[in-house]
């Protein structure tokens, strides 16, 4: 860490604000992302979570409090936006290589790691949107970093390609053994693959395990009916035994639900429609009907 904090986590905001233009656009956040640990940023339009990311990237300086960084960290890093002049011509390519050096081998695995190996040579403005994500995945990924920050890493992408994207991200995790910290809005799949959810509204709302963010009222209130939508009423035909193995629909008993009695919601099947309802949690990453 650069000053008083300790090594453990890559990066770190103790009581951390930032103050513009006479007002606070976020203030006391507090937030660490250890190695091999995803989280998340969710909070309504405007409620700081770019403003967070860049304090903890060192983007911005706090006006408050501290913004703490682990010595020599690599960060990988999505922006939202992405600022090119898409009347010139811009090669996948050329962008993998803007204001970094790589090396083609290290370009070539990085697009492979994404699934987008076969894009190279595509002009970067007639990129689906499931497309430029992996690239610009591809490219934060490609300085091998210790740290990845994703901001918005769905944008432009279809229900069935989010699935992928969030699988592919908590593979990157696992391969890459980095630290994430993402932002999005996405209420549902978002959870599914991510350890720590901090919900932001200005200051921090609530923050825990997914399950216990989507009980809390506070992220329920900020939310509204969205956080309706996003409590997926997860129905299915086992049930869990107290000694947790688990009861299924035809009577027999097993150790876990795994298998061909329940496949994990993470792979986009879907489950039936059966006898009884879990506690609606945002861990599961099927959306309902009206999302
Ligand atoms: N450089 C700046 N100067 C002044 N105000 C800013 C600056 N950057 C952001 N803001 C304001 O700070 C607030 C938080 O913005 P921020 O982009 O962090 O929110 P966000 O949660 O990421 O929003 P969104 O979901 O819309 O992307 C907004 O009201 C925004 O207008």
């Amino acid at each position: 860490m650069a000053s008083t904090g300790e090594p453990q986590s890559l990066i770190e905001l103790r009581q951390a604000g930032i103050f513009r233009d006479g007002r606070w656009l976020v203030q006391g956040i507090d937030l660490a992302v250890a190695p091999r640990q995803i989280v998340t940023l969710i909070g309504p339009n405007g409620s700081g979570k770019s403003t967070t990311a860049k304090m903890a990237l060192g983007i911005l300086s706090p006006s408050e409090g501290e913004a703490l960084r682990r010595p020599r960290l690599r960060v990988g890093y999505v922006p939202q936006k992405l600022q090119v002049d898409w009347t010139l011509p811009l090669k996948v390519k050329r962008l993998m290589g803007l204001t970094q050096s790589i090396s083609s081998s290290d370009m070539l695995a990085s697009l492979g790691r994404t699934g987008a190996a076969h894009l190279l040579e595509y002009e970067v403005r007639n990129l689906s949107g499931g497309e430029l994500q992996r690239v610009l995945l591809a490219r934060a990924i490609a300085r091998k970093p210790d740290l990845l920050v994703l901001d918005e890493p769905v944008q432009g992408v279809d229900y069935s390609g989010e699935i992928e994207i969030y699988d592919m991200i908590a593979n990157l995790r696992d391969e890459l053994g980095c630290g994430i910290l993402m932002i999005s809005h996405d209420l549902h799949v978002v959870m599914a693959s991510t350890d720590h959810v901090v919900c932001l509204n200005g200051h921090v709302c609530c923050r825990g395990t997914p399950g216990a963010v989507s009980q809390s009222k506070s992220f329920r209130e900020l939310f509204g009916r969205r956080a309706g939508l996003a409590l997926y009423e997860h129905k299915h035909d086992h049930e869990h035994l107290p000694d947790g193995r688990v009861r299924h629909a035809d009577g027999s008993v097993s150790e876990s639900c795994a298998g061909e009695h329940c496949d994990s919601p993470a792979h986009g099947h879907d489950h039936g429609h059966h006898d009884h309802a879990h506690e609606p949690v945002l861990t599961v990453t099927e959306k309902t009907g009206n999302a």
